[in-house]
């Protein structure tokens, strides 16, 4: 809501259209996907399904699911200008930076925006999202100088993009975890990505366009690269024996820690609940504990220290725990914003789609502050 300057910064407040692909409750911490919660997607459905769900608006049945699936397994593969995208970047760029460039390349096929075909737009959707997936793979195994691996048709997605990650078939348990975690990321109705999304998408352009700049926008360290963040924090603390102490000179020096705080939520967010709960069974079964036990303890002590303050509003966000869950999945850190987007590109999609019904470009006003009449001065008599 505008204060007494006479605008909202950061647009906080403000209502900017209509959605009905998802709703953030941030004063109860709950989060729905077209009416049904991501607790009882994250038990009972699995990410085809909520995708076919945000893009379509309704549950699919059993025939519309398994054309859909064979439709998301038919597009896994790569054209070969995409390919070269990747390739010809530098091992050394940050993968979302490759990532937009490669989203981007996706558009170079791309029919023109026809906003009367709706299935056209969702089959170009459906293209993205599945390609998604083979590039941040494929990205990532450039990275570390390993050949890359063709999409497996027998396998979901969730546990095609981890064996296109790894090279082997991920467990049950794990592509299980991996898929609820693909479910939870998928959508947030207007995170700033999403609304790069919208607005890119409310001048026309290409869906891939729209995309690229949303992936832009993810990531920022305030928005989705939060993730790969807090495990930078997680291993700069060192041990679980100085996280206490780290949490108490964060608050101190009024620090940011990674992975907590959020613009509408004003208690835990509900998806951070579902992955500490997968992680604590995840690493029940791994030897290597240290890094979930540091952010266990700068989870309770900021819990703690914030509740003596006027602070009390801010909880952990969706990125405090995913990345302890995916390095425990063996994926470096540096993978963990661009998996976000595996997930997000289907609500970034989704939010396309349904706003394209009823378009109109987005153009806030801005509250101009500059002088009014100023002199041109002549490059000779300029100081
Ligand atoms: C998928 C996602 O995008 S989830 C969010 C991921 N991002 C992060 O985890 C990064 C850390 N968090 C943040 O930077 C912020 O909380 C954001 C960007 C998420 C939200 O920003 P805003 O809604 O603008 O919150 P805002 O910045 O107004 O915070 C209010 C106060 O809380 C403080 N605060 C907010 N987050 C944190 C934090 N993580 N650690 C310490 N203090 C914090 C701010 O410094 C500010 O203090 P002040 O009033 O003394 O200046
Ligand atoms: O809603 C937000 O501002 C950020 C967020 O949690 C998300 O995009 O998942």
């Amino acid at each position: 809501m505008a204060d007494e300057s006479g605008f909202s910064k950061g647009l906080a407040g403000v209502v900017a259209d209509a959605t009905s692909v998802s709703q953030v409750q941030g004063e109860v911490g709950r989060l729905i996907y077209r009416g049904i919660s991501i607790e009882e997607l994250a038990e009972k459905s699995t990410y085809e399904e909520c995708v076919y769900f945000s893009l379509y608006g309704k549950l699919p049945n059993q025939n519309e699911l398994n054309k859909f699936n064979a439709e998301m397994k038919a597009n896994r593969v790569l054209p070969k200008t995409v390919e070269a995208v990747i390739a010809a970047a530098p091992r050394s760029a940050h993968p979302m930076s490759i990532l937009q460039a490669a989203v981007a390349a996706m558009g170079f096929d791309e029919n023109p925006v026809n906003l009367k075909n709706e299935e056209h737009n969702i089959h170009n959707a459906i293209k993205i999202i599945s390609q998604l997936a083979t590039a941040v793979a494929r990205i990532s195994r450039e990275r570390r100088g390993l050949a890359a691996v063709a999409p497996n048709p027998e396998l979901s997605h969730a546990e095609n993009f981890l064996y296109m990650l790894n090279g082997s078939k991920p467990n049950k348990e794990e592509a299980h975890i991996f898929d609820v975690a693909l479910i939870l990321h998928l959508d947030h109705d207007f995170n700033a990505s999403t609304f790069a999304a919208r607005v890119v998408a409310s001048t026309e352009a290409k869906l891939s366009l729209s995309i690229s700049a949303a992936i832009g926008a993810l990531s920022g360290p305030l928005h989705g690269g939060a993730n790969e963040k807090v495990l930078e924090m997680a291993d700069a603390i060192g041990a679980p024996e100085n996280a206490k102490a780290w949490v108490a000179n964060a608050l101190a020096t009024k620090a940011k820690v990674m992975g907590f705080g959020h613009r509408v939520y004003r208690t835990m967010d509900p998806r951070a609940k579902v992955l500490r709960g997968m992680l604590e069974k995840l690493v029940a079964t791994k030897k290597e504990k240290d890094t979930y036990e540091t952010l266990r303890i700068v989870h309770d002590s900021m819990i703690e220290e914030l509740s003596k303050t006027s602070k009390d509003y801010i909880w952990p966000n969706v990125d405090f725990w995913s990345g302890a869950l995916y390095r425990l999945m063996d994926i470096e850190s540096i993978d963990f914003t661009p998996i976000f987007a595996v997930s997000r590109v289907a609500g970034w999609s989704s939010h396309i789609i349904e706003m394209w019904r009823d378009n109109r470009i987005y153009r806030p006003a801005a509250k101009y502050v500059g002088p009014a009449d100023v002199k041109y001065v002549d490059m000779k008599n300029r100081k």
